[in-house]
């Protein structure tokens, strides 16, 4: 990707250290417009350090980091009311109104409305995205769980921002809110053009949202890419399983169009049960981390997009 080119987050050689020791090592990657960017990692890997910093709620220790084009540790008021950020911890606003609360925050964003992009989202609107239109008049304190994570959504996005920062955000959701918000992240990034980085230890969510995931551990980009890209990177092999008068069968192997072609040639209406399996996002992460943990993927450390090229 040529630098410039709608690139809304760039990351160079990030390092960040606390007192001796360092959390995150030449942290390097970049985001377009409209991109969805998952983060994954183990606990501790360094996914809220590297979020807090683009956020500019933390000063790095190294390394260049631009998001929409401005350095994060010196981002004035104009280019904070174009970012978005959903915390990993609920702030609280016990007293509020779901609406009053949102009419309020969404008014400091009025003077940043362009001709593009009018800012804030109009409160009922928004209401009905994060999927709280029955609690609008509720107290904050008398909110469930899942109700005060989804408000905090759309906190992060009343302001209608550019780029949005989430760090597990749909923790505590029921599947059906799981659902809805994944529903509204493909709005923001698809109608919106908002280019959004998040972070989940939840797989199933990051093969849903994501067109890019990071994986971090140890405070490294251990991969980066599509989750197909990722699961044909690490597991070049599909499982076919398959039955032939009752009885079952499983072989691996790299070309299973292939197989499976000469299977049927071979058998023909005796084949039953076809299953294809490829590695499923969790077994790419597991091997990824586990390779990372007894010390293999070191030398490994590139893009996909630079794999692909
Ligand atoms: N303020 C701090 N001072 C010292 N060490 C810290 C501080 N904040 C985080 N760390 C350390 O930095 C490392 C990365 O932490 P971070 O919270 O970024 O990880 P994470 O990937 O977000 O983890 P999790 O999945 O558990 O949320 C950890 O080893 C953590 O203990």
């Amino acid at each position: 990707m040529a630098v410039g080119q709608g690139v809304v987050l760039d990351v160079e050689k990030l390092r960040m250290r606390y007192g001796t020791t360092d959390v995150l090592h030449d942290v390097t990657f970049q985001a377009r417009h409209g991109e969805v960017l998952v983060l994954l990692g183990p606990n501790g890997a360094g996914k809220t350090t590297t979020i807090e910093i683009l956020e500019g709620f933390r000063m790095r220790s190294a390394g260049r980091v631009e998001v929409l084009g401005a350095d994060p540790a010196h981002g004035d008021e104009a280019w904070r009311a174009r970012v978005g950020v959903v915390l990993q911890s609920w702030r609280d606003h016990g007293k509020w109104r779901v609406r009053e609360l949102l009419d309020y925050l969404g008014a400091f964003y009025a003077p940043y409305s362009t001709d593009r992009i009018q800012r804030p989202w109009d409160t009922d609107e928004l209401i009905e995205a994060v999927g709280l239109t029955e609690r609008a008049n509720a107290r904050m304190k008398d909110l469930s769980g899942g109700q005060r994570r989804r408000m905090d959504v759309a906190i992060g996005i009343v302001g209608r921002p550019e780029v949005l920062f989430l760090d597990e955000p749909t923790a505590g959701f029921d599947p059906q809110a799981r659902r809805e918000f994944h529903d509204l992240v493909h709005r923001l990034a698809d109608d919106h053009r908002t280019t959004i980085l998040l972070t989940t230890h939840d797989l199933d969510e990051a093969e849903k949202l994501a067109d890019r995931i990071l994986i971090l551990a140890g405070g490294r980009i251990i991969a980066d890419g599509t989750a197909d890209e990722l699961s044909r990177r690490i597991a070049g092999e599909a499982e076919v399983s398959w039955t032939n008068d009752g009885q079952r069968f499983v072989h691996a192997t790299a070309e299973s169009t292939k197989f499976v072609h000469g299977l049927f040639k071979q058998y023909g209406e005796a084949i039953g049960d076809l299953e294809v399996r490829r590695a499923s996002l969790e077994d790419t992460y597991m091997t990824l981390v586990r390779r990372f943990e007894s010390g293999q993927v070191e030398s490994e450390v590139h893009t996909l997009e630079e794999v692909g090229r």
